[in-house]
């Protein structure tokens, strides 16, 4: 059964009404600046994604506290790992590293976060999470231990999403890793939209408002910016 996030996702892909989300990681956010943070972020912020490849125990529910008593944005967690699992949030993007062939990032911290969540009134949703190269050696490749697709090879990519689709997914998430040195290109995005028919997530070194707009136009239903705003003044 689909939950009232996914059900809100789908309705703004149906109007084509684009999603914006901001990427808080705990370890790097300051709870006691979450004011001047919501007041830097886009006007058209339409989700915030709480999670990082590393962040120490007990942060991501202490971040998640601090951002819920401050803003009605949906919040979404956006796990590196299983502990990184707190009820107050709203929904959960239930990744599995389709880009990789280590079990753990397919399927072992899936199982291993099934005590919280069996009980959990968190949102599941189902995430077919893509690593694309990205000019730079990511924090989810070294945590992972795996390699990032290459953008040359489209059809590999286009494959890749269409068997998370096949397999189950809700939800496509391009990531060329964060901070990386150039996004996910247009052409890549097209081919994986029109091969998909669930909607489709783009993030990892989009900083301007034209990159952002490029993903748009190509067809990302959701973009995803967190290094942009992590610094800014
Ligand atoms: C479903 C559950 C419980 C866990 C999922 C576990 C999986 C498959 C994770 C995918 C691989 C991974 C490590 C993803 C992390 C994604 C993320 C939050 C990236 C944010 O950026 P950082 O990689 O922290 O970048 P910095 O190094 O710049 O902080
Ligand atoms: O930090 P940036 O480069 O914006 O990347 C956001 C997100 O896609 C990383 O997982
Ligand atoms: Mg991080």
């Amino acid at each position: 059964m689909e939950g009232i996030f996914y059900k809100i996702f789908l309705k703004s892909v149906a109007e084509k009404e684009k999603q914006l989300a901001i990427l808080i990681d705990p370890d790097k956010f300051n709870n006691s600046e979450i004011d001047t943070f919501l007041k830097k972020i886009p006007k058209e912020t339409t989700h915030l994604f709480v999670g990082g490849s590393t962040v120490a125990n007990g942060e991501t529910e202490e971040t998640v506290k601090a951002l819920k008593a401050e803003t009605k944005l949906p919040i979404f967690l956006f796990p590196g790992n299983h502990s990184q699992i707190s009820d107050l949030a709203d929904a959960l993007l239930f990744l599995t590293l389709l880009s990789g062939r280590n079990a753990e990032y397919l399927i072992g911290q899936q199982i291993k976060s099934i005590s919280k969540l069996k009980n959990s009134p968190l949102e599941i949703i189902s995430t077919g999470y893509i690593l694309i190269d990205g000019g730079k050696n990511s924090s989810v490749s070294k945590v992972t231990n795996t390699e990032p697709l290459p953008q040359e090879n489209i059809e590999i990519i286009v494959h890749t999403a269409l068997a998370g689709q096949f397999v189950g997914a809700k939800l496509i998430y391009l990531e060329a890793g964060s901070g990386a040195k150039f996004p996910v290109k247009q052409e890549i995005i097209c081919e994986v939209k029109k091969a998909i028919n669930i909607p489709l997530i783009v993030g990892g070194g989009i900083k301007t408002d034209n990159q952002k707009q490029a993903a748009y136009n190509s067809g990302a239903d959701m973009v995803v910016m967190g290094t942009a705003f992590e610094n800014a003044p």
